[in-house]
């Protein structure tokens, strides 16, 4: 199911080839590496793939990121033993290298209010499912895609009056957390370092919120692609059609 479209008109080019000695690489989790299923909980990469995932990190020298509306620790769970340099909830989260420490750009402290008005709002809607992930509160309704104009409306109403926030709106979700941060961002800044410094920056994601970083990487003269088909607009100037076109692509790396 599509439950979201952004801007601007398509190219369909196939992307250029990864070039492990010259490109960092950023990847979206949800929709890019893993397929898009009910249960967030419920995601799992290819052991093949996550091979080949793995693999690849040790051809860039470690410029390799996976940048996600996920914490940290929810990515390091699905891709255990694994383990890579990230940006979680859209940049909030952020560790600059595998074994390092995550950063925490914000607590969960600043949600409370509206945490508690999205609980007590959705217990007359069972069917939409609050996912908590301290510094970001997701409305998901790709069970009940009848219900999100509510699911909106319940996150514009707990979120009234805060300009400290920004609401996203995701395949299936809506989602709030602090503003000034975003998976643009969150790439600009992973580039100032090394491993990823100096590299040519090459961002595949899938979704709205993907939208970030592809901009900000095509404006970089790097290399910018959309998972998906024509139905989902971009800025992205290549396009990969699926998550298996994404695995195939990141296992021809030379
Ligand atoms: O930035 P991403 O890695 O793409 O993460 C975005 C959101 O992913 C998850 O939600 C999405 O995947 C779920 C599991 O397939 C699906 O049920 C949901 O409809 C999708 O929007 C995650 O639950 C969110 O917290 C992330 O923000």
């Amino acid at each position: 199911m599509l439950c979201t479209a952004t801007e601007m008109v398509q190219e369909s080019a196939f992307p250029p080839a990864l070039d492990t000695t010259r490109h960092a690489v950023f990847l979206d989790f949800d929709g890019t590496l893993v397929e898009l299923v009910d249960d967030p909980q419920a995601v799992a990469i290819e052991p093949a793939a996550q091979r080949e995932l793995a693999g690849l990190a040790r051809k860039l020298d470690g410029a390799l990121a996976v940048v996600s509306g996920r914490r940290i620790a929810d990515l390091d769970r699905f891709l255990s033993p694994d383990r890579f340099a990230a940006a979680g909830v859209h940049g909030l989260e952020r560790r600059r290298s595998p074994d390092g420490a995550v950063e925490m750009l914000a607590g969960p402290e600043t949600l409370d209010p509206v945490r508690d008005r999205i609980a007590s709002a959705i217990e007359s809607a069972r069917r939409l499912h609050l996912e908590d992930k301290d510094t970001a509160l997701v409305l998901h309704y790709r069970t009940a895609p009848d219900l999100q104009d509510l699911a909106e409306r319940i996150m514009a109403q707990a979120t009234e009056g805060r300009d400290d926030l920004v609401v996203m709106h995701g395949d299936c979700i809506v989602e709030v957390h602090p503003a000034g941060m975003d998976k643009g961002k969150a790439v600009a800044a992973m580039m100032e370092d090394a491993p990823f410094a100096g590299r040519i920056p090459v961002y595949v994601g899938d979704d709205t919120t993907d939208e970030f970083a592809l901009r900000h990487v095509r404006n970089q003269g790097g290399v910018s692609i959309k998972v998906g088909g024509a139905e989902k607009t971009s800025v992205a100037e290549f396009r990969l059609p699926d998550i298996a076109a994404v695995h195939a692509w990141i296992a021809a790396a030379s």
